[in-house]
């Protein structure tokens, strides 16, 4: 079963007296495990893509589904439970909170769901050495760099075991080696947890650590992207 199944998706938004379409009949599957790069020019629809596939906004027409459910027939309680547990979100800018620690910005999440302290404590120490930051549990958002700040901001979006994994240019407020080294972690999380990830970037440079790419333009994808090959191919 794919894990993102977006299936004729259009999206339009009101522009004077009349629409303007930021997504185009789009369809695109992405299978657990799969990292997608999603490139194409500034306004293209990129943003608008990710935005539908974490379900904040409903297409026009189309269907979303998310580990085969479709979200677009949701309510909004229901739809909210579908993004809580199996959508994470990675923006740009980490959105950390200044006076929780490492640590914290990761329980906290755990707690907003309703489990276990004990539990969340336990899986966010796990998550925060998976992303190399071990001995920075106990730091807060200004005693970390922007590379550290973006790891706990990954590690966060990990907390639900999300099966999609949406990225919004992880890498643009970073060097160059500390941005390869993101990607480098992102490719990471997308095996080990069968995680079906598209990540929208600029620096195609980065392009070759992702299983295939999908390129907009005006809306639409430029080409079909490729189902996933085995992890033995890659
Ligand atoms: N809330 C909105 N209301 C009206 N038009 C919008 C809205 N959000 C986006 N658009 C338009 O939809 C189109 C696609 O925008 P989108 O932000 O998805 O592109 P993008 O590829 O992410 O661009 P960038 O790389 O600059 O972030 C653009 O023409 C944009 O102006």
């Amino acid at each position: 079963m794919t894990a993102l199944n977006l299936i004729n998706v259009t999206l339009q938004y009101p522009d004077g007296e009349g629409l303007m379409t930021a997504l185009d009949t789009v369809n695109l599957a992405v299978h657990p495990g799969q990292f997608i790069s999603l490139v194409g020019p500034s306004g293209s629809g990129k943003s608008s893509l990710l935005a539908v596939a974490a379900t904040l906004i409903k297409p026009t027409s189309g269907l979303v589904m998310i580990d085969g459910v479709d979200a677009t027939a949701l309510r909004e309680k229901e739809l909210a439970a579908l993004r809580r547990d199996k959508v994470g979100i990675i923006f740009q800018q980490p959105n950390l909170l200044a006076s929780l620690t490492a640590a914290e910005q990761l329980i906290i999440t755990d707690h907003l769901r309703g489990k276990s302290l004990r539990a969340a404590a336990v899986r966010a120490n796990e998550l925060l050495e998976m992303v190399g930051l071990a001995d920075c549990a106990k730091k807060r958002p200004h005693q970390l760099s922007g590379g550290q700040r973006q790891r706990v901001n990954i590690a966060r979006a990990l907390m639900a075991q999300p099966k999609v994994l949406l990225v919004d240019e992880p890498t643009a407020a970073l060097d160059h080696e500390r941005s390869a080294s993101i990607v480098g972690l992102l490719r990471e999380v997308c095996d080990q947890f069968n995680v079906a990830t598209v990540m929208v970037t600029h620096d195609t440079e980065f392009v070759p650590l992702t299983d295939a790419v999908a390129t907009m333009l005006d809306g639409a994808l430029t080409a079909p992207v490729p189902a996933m090959e085995t992890a033995s191919a890659r």
